[in-house]
């Protein structure tokens, strides 16, 4: 597959400034203009496998898209993420530069094979004034597994501006990644063998997502804790100023990693069996980078007849308000059975 600059993969490019308004700019260039710089070489190896691999449609036909998979969970079924962020660059393929993504509402409804790629079926419903909306239909063997809405907008700047304030928590630089709090943990001499195998699986994950938990989990330690969660999240590897779909492609990946979990956290006695999410929905509130850290507070007000419903708000380091999402998940859970102290 071709190597495609950033700028392209959605069709579109914007660049992604701090202030509210995007300026359009060309695609991405290197900083120093010359592809074969070491500058750029290094960029070209350290960019982000989202946007070299993940989110890199190829073209199949006019409004038709295929995706394949980078990291898939253990549950062997795709990754929401994946499926929602490839969904979001098919219907961005048809939108131009002067509209951005504000919002996409999704079902799941059946399960992704990691086995096959992915189709992307792209409907273009309306192209209005000020409003554009696309419908995407991602397909496995012949049948929908995704239904997507998105809807890209013309800026339209208005008086009517607020949001609510970003939690006060530790900069990223004070907090260790996943994988650092693991290895912490395997380095504790009375681990228990069982434990180590455990969380060995955890490190050789390739996800394509840096985190860094704000609250770090006590791992195999079982205490109920509100439904609520914060973690510093990022796209591993550069993206650059590029293209603010592109950003908001990665943010829908990166919305659905560990979303789902925070209905489980008020109940250690009990571990998922079969947990899926059902719905997601997101809406972009401001240009921001996915490849830099923003802190992720996901929380969930309920659960109830096998499903929990979870919200999430990504913030930008400078307390900007970027995006927020709600997603329901269906919960089967089956106690967790402990070996006797007898
Ligand atoms: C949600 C479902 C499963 C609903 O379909 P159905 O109504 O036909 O299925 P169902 O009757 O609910 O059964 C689904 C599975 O649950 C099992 N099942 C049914 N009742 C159960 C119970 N009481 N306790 C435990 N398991 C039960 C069934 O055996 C079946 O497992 P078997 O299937 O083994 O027979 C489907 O719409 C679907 O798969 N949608 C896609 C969900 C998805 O893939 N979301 C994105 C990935 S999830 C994600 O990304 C979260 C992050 C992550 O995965 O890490």
């Amino acid at each position: 597959m071709a190597e495609r600059k950033v700028g392209d993969i959605c069709g579109s490019s914007a660049s992604t400034t701090s202030d509210d308004h995007p300026k359009d700019t060309l695609d991405l260039k290197p900083e120093d203009g010359d592809p074969e710089s070491p500058e750029a070489q290094k960029d070209q190896d350290l960019k982000s496998v989202l946007v070299t691999s993940v989110l890199n449609l190829e073209e199949i036909d006019v409004d038709l898209y295929r995706g394949t998979h980078h990291w898939v969970p253990r549950t062997q079924r795709l990754f929401g993420g994946q499926i929602i962020g490839q969904a979001l660059v098919a219907a961005a393929k048809s939108v131009g530069d002067n509209l951005y993504a504000h919002s996409l509402h999704c079902y799941f409804v059946r399960a992704g094979d990691p086995k096959v790629p992915v189709l992307y079926q792209v409907d273009r419903i309306r192209d209005g004034r000020s409003f554009t909306v696309r419908s995407v239909r991602a397909i496995q063997h012949g049948q929908p597994i995704l239904i997507c809405q998105a809807s890209f907008q013309m800026l339209q700047p208005s008086p009517l501006q607020h949001q609510f304030t970003m939690p006060a928590v530790p900069p990223p630089e004070d907090l260790l990644t996943a994988e650092e709090l693991i290895r912490l943990y395997l380095s504790k001499p009375d681990l228990a063998e069982k434990y180590k195998l455990g969380l060995n699986k955890l490190l050789a994950i390739e996800v394509p997502i840096e985190i860094k938990p704000v609250n770090p989990p006590v791992f195999y330690k079982v205490t109920a804790s509100e439904p609520k969660n914060l973690f510093w999240v990022r796209a591993r590897g550069y993206i650059g100023e590029g293209n603010m779909k592109l950003h908001c492609c990665v943010a829908a990946y990166v919305s659905d990693f560990a979303l789902l979990g925070t209905a489980l956290l008020p109940y250690p006695g009990y571990r998922a069996q079969f947990a899926a999410s059902l719905d997601h929905a997101m809406w972009f509130h401001s240009t921001f980078r996915s490849d830099e850290w923003m802190l992720y507070e996901c929380e969930s007000p309920w659960a109830g007849g096998s499903r929990g419903l979870v919200q999430g708000r990504l913030w930008r380091r400078d307390g900007v308000l970027a995006a927020s999402c709600s997603q329901e998940g269906v919960l089967r859970v089956k106690p967790v059975t402990r070996p006797s102290k007898l």
